[in-house]
């Protein structure tokens, strides 16, 4: 069967191994609480959420794949939804690259999704499915920002630090999560970051390394990643009120 012909399946991979240092002692943050319910259920259950997603990967902390198995028992998914889990490694970067290795060979399109982005609505979810699918080989979220942003020469901890440079911000995005991709070339840039031994922040910053273009779409104010205590303020906030307004 040509390319083109290949029917489209999209599978997600949620790295969920990290440890959440930045939001303060406790439980591997993808296991803490947001509304009575684990984040990682959350996050799995957007993904879900999406008719095109047909296998989710969760990528686990390594101590704790049984835990979060039990966990993905309780919560069960449509019956659409295959759920697989892997334990993760070190960095997101090897954490994600743990679930890619996962994927069985009938994937072609797979999201990148953190388990720290509880709340992403599945229009975002479908918009990024939809432009991978119309032959985008890397896709990415993301919203305008609202600070200007300075480049700075980092210094000694407690020193100012110099500033550089002030980037046009109407030129400027924050990148948010799932990063959509073609699943090849996906694996290409991972093999290729793994090989140079140079890490990046985001996978769509590895395919930007092979010289692939990638591609921007709306992202969304609700997709913001829980990341230090506020943010488990204005998720829980954001959950309180769609659970007042939506059957959620
Ligand atoms: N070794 C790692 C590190 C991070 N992640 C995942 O990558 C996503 C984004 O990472 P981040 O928000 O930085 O999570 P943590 O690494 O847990 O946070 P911190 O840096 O504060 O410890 C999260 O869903 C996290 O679980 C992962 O799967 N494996
Ligand atoms: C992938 C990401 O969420 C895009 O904004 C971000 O780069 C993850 O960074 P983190 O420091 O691992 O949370």
């Amino acid at each position: 069967m040509s390319d083109e012909t290949r029917p489209q399946r999209t599978a997600a991979v949620i790295p969920a191994a990290g440890r959440g240092v930045r939001l303060g002692p406790g439980a591997p943050k993808a296991l803490r609480a947001l509304g009575g319910t684990p984040m990682l259920i959350h996050a799995v259950r957007a993904m879900a959420r999406s008719r095109a997603v047909r296998l989710v990967v969760v990528v686990a902390p390594p101590d704790g794949t049984a835990e979060v198995r039990r966990l993905l028992d309780e919560h069960p998914l449509p019956d659409r939804t295959e759920l697989l889990v892997v334990p993760g490694g070190d960095t997101r970067q090897e954490s994600v690259a743990a679930g890619l290795a996962a994927l069985p060979d009938d994937i072609t399109c797979v999201l990148v999704h953190d388990a720290a982005r509880p709340l992403v609505p599945v229009d975002t979810v479908d918009a990024v499915v939809e432009a991978v699918r119309d032959g985008a080989p890397a896709v990415v979220p993301a919203l305008p920002l609202a600070d200007t942003v300075k480049e700075v020469e980092p210094g000694r901890p407690g020193e100012p630090e110099p500033v550089v440079a002030t980037p046009e911000r109407a030129r400027l995005r924050a990148v948010q999560t799932p990063q959509g991709f073609d699943l090849a070339t996906l694996r290409r840039a991972h093999e290729a970051v793994a090989v140079s031994g140079e890490g990046a922040t985001d996978d769509a910053g590895m395919v930007e390394r092979l010289g692939t273009t990638v591609v921007v779409v709306p992202g969304h104010e609700e997709a913001f990643k829980v990341t230090r205590p506020l943010d488990l303020v204005l998720a829980e906030a954001v959950l309180a009120r769609r659970r007042a307004t939506d059957a959620y």
